[in-house]
């Protein structure tokens, strides 16, 4: 690499370690963010011996995302995709390539239509009347958490194949064990574990693989189990785990694509809505005049007589508004997901090689004074009347990422934000508990999340009749 005269700008690194000592004790994106300051919006730098590109300007998004798009169109090594994701089977970690636009087509058509979510929504009502029952006669203070999070998770179970794990007393143990362990599989992304910093030829030294095999033949054991049960019974209405056993088949391969799927769309749909839902409660918490205004609207559209349905949701513009502020303020991927570029590219004039790994810091374009006013405030006004939405198609706001490999759940994710804090924010007050005002403080695990899980005190603003007819 550094044979090559016109490789991107960066500070110098030591051998080894390469620049990590410069992310040490900061998060990521904000170390990041801090050096692209100094060097501009392209930087090059070595996360160990592994050579990585920064970018930070939505000038630079745009480029890697258009013009470089199909060279960027895979995924660099990663602990998650060889050890968890059955060596790159699975959607989102699998090269660019046949394969990938196969599975891909298949989600698009069989699971993320408007018409497949559509026919989801008696599922979300159904979770959404246990989250009711859970705030109104569960233990004080609500744990917002544990909440959102079993929501996000038992939805997701429930439409790719047909199971709710989490109850409301009773929970399933093997399900616990497994969503932990998708928790540690999370925390693995983009962990500077030894696998993820090395090239190939010395990642036997990762003195972790022993742990990552007991993760996996758990973890394997858990979905092998669910197919085997999928297989022995029909269901009057397929989801979508009987749709992919037809398309992959039922042997080894077809099932080890199976199992990958299952567990990426776990890990991808589930942390990222449940951890957007409580960075957008945390904030409206600490910003009350927003959640005022969120309450107004919901009186006006919805009224005192009802929760709220998902035919009101597009007639929420204020909601609307105040998700952009929270994802643009707090993207669960703060450097998107990375990619790799699989020739060799010229981007900003420099020069970058086949096999870097691209970083997007997503958080720091969100946070560019060239293009925000006041970046690090919340303030959902600033999207009143303006054309940008979080699709990504102007680059300057990216919770989803952009290009080919944008995420494909993007309208299924919003959806069940959306219903979930809506009838929250409707239904009840929320405050503080007495005596505590909880900091906004983050941590990384290849996600943002709130340094302390959010806990809240509910009072309820509707008629008792209107939550026990919702409650079933
Ligand atoms: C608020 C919710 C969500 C957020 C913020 C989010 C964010 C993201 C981001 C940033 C990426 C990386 C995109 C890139 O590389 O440019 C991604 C990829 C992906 N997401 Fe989501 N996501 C959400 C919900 C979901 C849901 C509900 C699913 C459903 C299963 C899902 C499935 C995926 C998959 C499979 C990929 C990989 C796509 C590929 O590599 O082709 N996501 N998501």
């Amino acid at each position: 690499y550094k044979s090559h005269k016109n490789v991107p700008p960066g500070p110098w690194g030591l051998p080894l370690i390469g620049h990590l000592h410069l992310l040490a004790g900061t998060l990521p994106h904000k170390g990041l963010q801090y050096i692209s300051k100094k060097y501009g919006p392209v930087v090059f730098l070595r996360l160990g011996m592994m050579p990585t590109v920064v970018i930070s300007s939505q000038e630079l998004v745009k480029e890697v995302f258009t013009t470089h798009d199909v060279n960027f169109g895979s995924r660099p090594y990663m602990v998650l995709g060889e050890h968890f994701s059955y060596n790159y089977s699975g959607l989102g970690t699998c090269p660019y390539g046949k394969h990938w636009r196969d599975s891909r087509k298949l989600c698009t058509i069989e699971l993320f239509t408007a018409k497949c979510i559509d026919s989801f929504a008696w599922m979300r009502k159904e979770e959404l009347s246990h989250a009711l029952r859970v705030i109104l006669g569960g233990s004080k203070p609500v744990k917002m958490r544990a909440l959102l999070s079993n929501f996000a998770f038992n939805n997701m179970s429930r439409i790719l194949m047909s199971k709710r794990y989490f109850g409301d007393d009773e929970v399933d143990r093997d399900a616990v064990e497994f969503k932990e362990m998708l928790s540690s599989v999370v925390d693995l992304v983009m962990n500077p574990c030894v696998s993820n910093l090395v090239p190939w030829y010395l990642r036997w030294l990762d003195w972790q693989i022993p742990r990552y095999k007991r993760i996996h033949a758990k973890q394997d054991n858990f979905l092998q189990k669910i197919i085997d049960e999928h297989k022995e019974t029909t269901r009057e209405c397929k989801d979508f785990l009987d749709i992919m056993l037809e398309f992959y088949g039922t042997n080894v391969q077809g099932e080890t694509h199976i199992k990958a799927n299952l567990l990426e769309m776990l890990v991808a749909g589930t942390d990222t809505s449940a951890t957007t839902s409580e960075w957008l409660m945390a904030s409206v918490m600490h910003n009350p005049r927003v959640l005022i205004k969120l309450q107004q609207e919901l009186d006006r559209v919805v009224g005192g007589n009802r929760m709220v349905q998902e035919s009101d949701l597009p007639k929420l513009d204020y909601l609307q508004l105040v998700l952009k502020e929270t994802f643009r303020c707090y993207p669960p991927g703060v450097l998107l997901f990375p990619r790799m570029s699989t020739q060799d590219v010229t981007v900003a004039g420099y020069h970058v090689p086949k096999g870097t790994t691209l970083l997007v810091n997503a958080w720091a374009v969100h946070m560019d004074p060239e293009v925000w006013e006041n970046p690090t405030q919340f303030q959902p006004e600033r999207f009143l009347g303006s054309s940008i939405d979080v699709k990504g198609q102007n680059f300057e706001l990216l919770p989803f990422g952009a290009g080919r490999r944008k995420c494909p759940g993007m309208s299924l994710g919003l959806r069940t934000v959306e219903l979930l804090v809506a009838n929250l924010i409707h239904g009840f007050d929320w405050n503080f508990v007495p005596g505590t005002t909880p900091s906004m403080e983050e941590v990384f695990n290849s996600s943002c999340y709130l340094k302390t899980p959010l806990q809240a005190m509910a009072t309820p603003r509707l008629r008792m009749d209107i939550y026990k007819n919702m409650i079933m």
